[in-house]
């Protein structure tokens, strides 16, 4: 059977050597090209260089007429079809940053750039407006436009998802554009003469059977180490731009500056395709965990967790992990990447020498790092149902928001080999807990997950620190289902030179699940509240097990949104920083356990979180990036179900989308709001205490300040606050501080009141 590879791609340097690496012992070897740096593996101190870093990459997609799928390698420096490269520099963002904070900018910003503005009478023509987005009708885009209607049909489905779970009732909106006939892949089992393999059929829309195609796998895996290198340091030492304590989450909206994502200029693709692709949602694999060389008694808890067979991203990351290779993996949300981490990782710990109780330092082996306090208590958990037949195998957890000193004793009392922590925390320890340091030099196995979260401007600091105070002679693994040009670029920062890039997400197809209808609401600010109202009673009324996230820019609008929704008698909860730890934790149990129930959230609920049987995802406002919406979205659409977004922006928002553009994100019927509806909004507003109302207008101010499309024309920015004040019932906005509107850089702007 013929192995096709991408192309490689046309590079700086010339090309490394070739060298071949076997995949899962069977037949199936692939390409592989030693990495060679063609820049210096040293942070650029001021831009990035439009120089992409050479490194091996894998990746994971069915041939193009059925052959094998494919785990093509891509080296060098072109970006992918239709990537563009940014020029953006990380190191922008972080002056940026700082220039908030150091109150450099109180009077550098730039004049009103009218030829951006949007008028008012402008917004309200498209208020209601039945037109497609400038970019549909210019380019001709393949975005399609949602049939009439708001309602939503229910539909009962029967058949299975692709985990074997009976997949519960479901209503399918009408709003969206009608789903077209897709062709499906499935994997199954087929044993050959070279071994077991996964034969990969590809169905047709009538499920007839069609191209076919095998990823072999292997029993007998060496589980030898990978070569060691060096890691790139950052000398610069990048601000971060934090000043909070609540240091590892995504929403500390002290109303001066948010936390700044990764540019995702560098990443749109002008792919010219269906808006709803035809790909595969298929995420299992056929391969089964006992035909893998993992240990028996991991076996055991694998089979009590519920798991027989592999994941896609588990299968095709396992065979390079248990090498020792260091893995940067890409595959979509919601598909099974704690497992894949975790596993081969316990793996090590069962291969190291037992923990000697009476070591008064015992080492710590394997160190999870997740950016969420959430995400971090998950992947325990995940570890602890994976560990259960293995007595002698420890996991904690640090975290912010618990005290440090309870941290401190516990781990003094139960030592562990496997720690998950998030940045801040992991790095108090490392500072303030005696014999810690010492411990972490036994860490052998280091996992980012949400690497690119990770990598950016607001972890990256913590991450830098960390890395320094563990081995180099290690192995590292980096999980996301995003994964931006620009953290390819900067992954040396952890990652051996030889690392395999293991993409799961088929080449061609969207990062986002085909499953999950996406769709927006272009809104004036005035319109956002009746609408999010009406959206969520429309839902609501469709499916009496619904179990809706609303996503907000901050933690203090969370707090104003979850309040409103909450005074509207829908039955609300709200994570976000501002709340205690404690309450987070029940919170999230709660929602986890519960249906008929919305949960209105900032981003320490966009990645990771594992909440079953989300229905819908509402993003209210501008999401932080293109990879922040593909999170968000990802909470629901997990283990293949179904499930639905909506991104409601305002008409100065719509730029958003064309950074997303590969994303089939379509533009959903304008919902009418009667007066009645408007009118009990409006009460429920008049009902939300001024408090909440003055912070979550200064931290939308602080928001969008840092949002550069939005941020950098001083005068439009307090504008649209005032609008968003207006939306709130405010005729006067708010008063804010004077030091905080310096630092913000918006002393003086007419519009703003100071106290
Ligand atoms: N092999 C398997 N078989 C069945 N279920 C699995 C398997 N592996 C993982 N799962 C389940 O799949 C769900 C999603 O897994 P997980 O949270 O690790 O996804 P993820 O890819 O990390 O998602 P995200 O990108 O949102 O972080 C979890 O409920 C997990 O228990």
């Amino acid at each position: 059977m013929s192995i096709k590879f991408l192309p490689p791609l046309r590079l700086l340097n010339p090309s490394p050597p070739v060298t071949r690496f076997p995949l899962m012992n069977v037949g199936l070897s692939i390409n592989t090209r030693r990495s060679i740096p063609i820049f210096s593996r040293v942070f650029p101190k001021f831009k990035y260089p439009g120089y992409a870093s050479q490194f091996s990459t894998r990746s994971f997609r069915p041939g193009p007429t059925g052959s094998r799928p494919e785990f093509s390698r891509r080296t060098g420096s072109k970006p992918e079809r239709g990537e563009v490269r940014t020029s953006k520099s990380l190191v922008e963002d972080e002056a940026e940053i700082s220039d908030w904070v150091s109150d450099l900018r109180t009077s550098s910003f730039r004049g009103r750039l009218t030829s951006e503005d949007e008028s008012d009478s402008d917004m309200g023509r498209r208020y209601g407006s039945k037109r497609g987005p400038a970019r549909d009708r210019d380019s001709g885009s393949n975005r399609g436009v949602a049939r009439e209607g708001f309602s939503t049909k229910r539909r009962r489905e029967s058949d299975s998802d692709e985990f074997g779970e009976p997949t519960r009732r479901r209503t399918e909106s009408t709003f969206g554009p009608p789903r077209k006939n897709r062709g499906t892949m499935g994997l199954q089992n087929e044993k050959s003469g070279r071994g077991d393999r996964d034969l990969w059929i590809k169905r047709d829309d009538k499920g007839v059977k069609g191209e076919r195609g095998f990823i072999d796998h292997d029993d007998d895996v060496d589980g030898g180490e990978g070569e060691r290198k060096g890691l790139m340091r950052n000398p610069g030492g990048l601000v971060t731009g934090e000043d909070s304590d609540d240091d590892d989450d995504d929403d500390d909206d002290n109303g001066v500056f948010e936390k700044n994502a990764l540019s995702s200029t560098g990443l749109k693709k002008e792919l010219d395709r269906p808006s709803l692709s035809s790909s595969s949602d298929s995420f299992m694999s056929e391969t089964r965990f006992d035909q893998c060389s993992i240990s028996p008694l991991s076996l055991k808890g694998i089979k009590d967790a519920g798991y027989e067979k592999m994941t896609v991203v588990q299968a095709a990351t396992l065979p390079a992990i248990v090498k020792g290779k260091d893995v940067l993996a890409k595959a979509k949300t919601g598909t099974g990447k704690t497992v894949a981490f975790l596993l081969p990782s316990i793996e090590v710990v069962v291969k190291s020498p037992p923990l000697d109780r009476d070591q008064k330092r015992p080492p710590i082996i394997v160190l999870v790092i997740c950016p969420t306090r959430e995400l971090a208590t998950q992947a325990a958990t995940e570890a602890n149902k994976l560990l259960k037949y293995h007595p002698s195998i420890g996991v904690q957890v640090v975290i912010g928001g618990v005290r440090i000193a309870s941290e401190q004793r516990n781990l003094q009392a139960n030592p562990c080999q496997i720690l998950v922590a998030t940045p801040g925390r992991l790095k108090d320890h490392i500072e303030n807990t005696s014999g810690f340091a010492t411990r972490l030099m036994g860490v052998k196995v280091l996992v980012l997950d949400e690497a690119d979260r990770l990598l950016d401007m607001g972890f990256r600091k913590d991450i830098e620190k960390i890395i320094t105070a563990i081995p180099k002679q290690r192995q590292t693994l980096m999980f996301s289902a995003t994964v931006p040009e620009e953290v390819r670029q900067i992954c040396h920062t952890a990652l051996k030179r030889d690392h395999e890039f293991i993409n799961t997400v088929e080449e061609g197809t969207e990062d986002t699940h085909s499953k999950v209808r996406q769709m927006h609401v272009i809104a004036p600010l005035d319109k956002q509240f009746p609408l999010l109202y009406v959206i969520l009673k429309d839902h609501i009324a469709d499916d009496p097990d619904y179990k809706v996230i609303v996503f907000c820019t901050t933690a203090r609008v969370t707090g104003l949104v979850a309040g409103l929704l909450g005074e509207l008698n829908l039955n609300i909860r709200e994570i976000h920083s501002r709340k205690g730890q404690a309450y987070r934790t029940r919170v999230s149990d709660e929602f986890r356990k519960s249906r008929g129930i919305i949960l209105v959230t900032s981003d320490v609920s966009a990645r990771g979180v594992d909440y079953p049987d989300v229905t819908l995802v509402i993003q209210v406002g501008l999401p932080a990036s293109r990879e922040q919406y593909i999170h968000r979205l990802g909470r629901t659409g997990r283990k293949g179900k179904e499930g639905e977004g909506i991104l409601l922006l305002a008409p100065w928002e719509e730029f958003f989308l064309s950074t997303a553009r590969d994303l089939p994100i379509t533009e959903a019927p304008m919902p009418s709001i009667d007066p009645d509806t408007k009118k009990k909004v409006e009460r429920a507003l008049s009902q939300l205490d001024m408090n909440s109302k003055q912070t979550a207008y200064q931290a939308w101010l602080g928001y969008y300040n840092s949002q550069k499309k939005v941020g950098n024309d001083k005068y439009r920015l307090v504008e649209l606050a005032n609008e968003f004040s207006r939306s709130m019932g405010l005729d006067t906005p708010p008063a804010i501080p004077k030091l905080v509107l310096g630092k913000m850089g918006l002393r003086n702007i007419p519009g703003l009141r100071s106290k």
